[in-house]
């Protein structure tokens, strides 16, 4: 572990994460999530551009109303061109930063602003100077920094901290860094220009964009900038539930509260309608879920075999499930939980029948009583499984591939079993969960799917053997 690092985070939910093709935040849901974003500690949300829309402007509006009142306590953000038309629309709602951001590639130069790298460095220095003149802090952000001209970037980051910038943000706007580049860069910039407060904003086009913010922190960045879940143009930057572990694991520091990570991955998941998959790190439903007969021995003699964080730090639990990839302690453990010892005779008659059953994807509680009774002859049908049961009939939008929903549906943890069905309804799951929360949450995920238009809900009271 390296120590005395100082890093925070900044989440550009609400800026970089709405330029995700699909996703709109209504004003309503920007102020929820800076809410949750404040609430979990993070220490900077970048809140939008206010220039783009009405919309932003009003959520932005909402956002710094709540901060005078000390509802959001993270420093707020937001963006702007280096024009002063954009300055001043951020400056009129009294943000706490402007983050003013230009392409200094060539690249960009010629084909966006058709500038000369003089004339931009004259437009640069313009727009912090008024900003920064009127009081403000100001982050600025050479976009495409990783394929700009290294001479040119020190002398745009010189004009920069000249004309007032206290923070420079260094963009892989790209994504096409390694870990080893980005320190690197880093290392050369902060030769070149000592004492310089920086930010990263890794995209994750190669799917570096974790493991080069940490490079870039090892190299001296002070600012990382995420979006939950991972959001923001073409396929993303940096995820922040991902980033804020992976920082502690790393260096021990506390950059987020971890344990808001997954109720903030949910609501951004219901509000953007992006799908987070099962196996996406830390938040996702697999996370802290096991399977195979030899990990789910070691996970119930010591959980550090298989997980190097107690998901409860999380405010998440451990599971295993149940197929054929199982073993006798899984079993044996599972069926204790309901109160069913087995001989290790009748425990191997039951682990024999999963074996066979190649195809089950996963056998719930209610499923091994079944199992148990017609393997070994007992009667422990008057064991309650632990878990609930329940039917959801879902409805589709008519111009939805009913197959698509069907398959999103089944990869949501706690959906069992999906069939598309003729009839009133298109398609019906069993879910299966410990508590009726749980239940809720699933159908929550389960509605928050694309395309799915209204859901009915049936719990199971009793399951009869067929
Ligand atoms: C890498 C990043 O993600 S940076 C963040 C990008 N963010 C956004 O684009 C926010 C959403 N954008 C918008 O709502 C609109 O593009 C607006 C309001 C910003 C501008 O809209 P329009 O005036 O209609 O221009 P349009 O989007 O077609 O083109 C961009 C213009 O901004 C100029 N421009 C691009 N970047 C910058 C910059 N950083 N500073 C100043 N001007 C810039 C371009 O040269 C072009 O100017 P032109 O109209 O003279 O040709
Ligand atoms: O303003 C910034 O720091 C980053 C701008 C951006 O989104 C990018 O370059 O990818
Ligand atoms: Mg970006």
């Amino acid at each position: 572990m390296t120590h005395g690092i100082r890093v925070g985070l900044l989440d550009s939910t609400l800026r970089e994460g709405e330029q995700t093709p699909g996703v709109v935040f209504t004003r309503e849901q920007r102020v929820e999530i800076a809410r949750a974003l404040s609430g979990a500690g993070i220490s900077m949300i970048e809140v939008g551009h206010p220039a783009v829309s009405p919309d932003v402007y009003d959520g932005v509006k909402e956002i710094m109303r709540l901060r005078r009142e000390g509802e959001i306590t993270s420093e707020v953000v937001a963006h702007s061109r280096a024009v002063r038309s954009d300055v001043d629309i951020a400056m009129g709602l009294e943000v706490d930063r402007i983050a003013i951001w230009y392409g200094v590639s060539d690249i960009h130069l010629a084909a966006k602003t058709r500038d000369t790298r003089e004339a931009a460095l004259q437009k640069i220095g313009d727009a912090i100077q008024y900003a920064h003149d009127h009081g403000f802090r100001v982050r600025f952000t050479p976009e495409d920094a990783s394929r700009t001209d290294q001479e040119y970037l020190i002398q745009v980051i010189r004009t920069a901290r000249e004309c007032g910038a206290d923070r420079i943000g260094v963009a892989d706007t790209v994504g096409l860094l390694d870990p080893e580049q980005t320190s690197g860069l880093f290392r050369r910039l902060r030769a070149a220009e000592p004492g310089v407060e920086y930010d990263f904003h890794g995209h994750n086009d190669l799917g570096c964009a974790v493991a080069n913010s940490l490079a870039a922190i090892s190299a001296g960045a002070t600012i990382v900038h995420c979006t939950v879940n991972g959001l923001g143009e073409r396929v993303g930057i940096t995820p922040t539930q991902v980033i804020a572990v992976a920082i502690k694991q790393k260096f021990g520091v506390d950059v987020a509260r971890l344990d808001r990570l997954r109720d903030l991955s949910v609501l951004v998941e219901r509000y953007s309608g992006i799908q987070m998959p099962p196996n996406y790190p830390i938040t996702g439903d697999f996370a802290f879920v096991h399977k195979s007969g030899v990990h789910v021995q070691g996970i119930l003699s010591d959980p550090r075999t298989y997980e190097f964080m107690d998901p409860s730090l999380l405010n998440r639990s451990r599971d295993y499930v149940i197929d054929k990839y199982t073993g006798k302690h899984a079993v044996k453990a599972r069926l204790e939980r309901m109160g069913i010892p087995l001989s290790d005779d009748e425990l191997t008659r039951v682990i024999s029948a999963i074996k066979r059953a190649e195809d089950t994807r996963s056998f719930s509680d209610a499923d091994l009583v079944e199992l148990v009774e017609r393997e070994t002859g007992k009667r422990v049908s008057s064991s309650t499984p632990d878990n609930i049961e329940a039917m959801v009939s879902v409805k589709c939008e008519s111009n939805i591939y009913t197959t698509s929903v069907a398959r999103r549906l089944s990869s949501i943890q706690g959906v069992r079993q999906v069939v598309e069905v003729s009839g009133e309804y298109d398609i019906v799951a069993w879910v299966e969960g410990s508590s009726t929360k749980e239940i809720n949450r699933i159908i929550e995920a389960m509605r928050s799917v694309k395309g799915l238009s209204s859901t009915k809900t049936d719990m199971v009271l009793k399951k009869l053997p067929a």
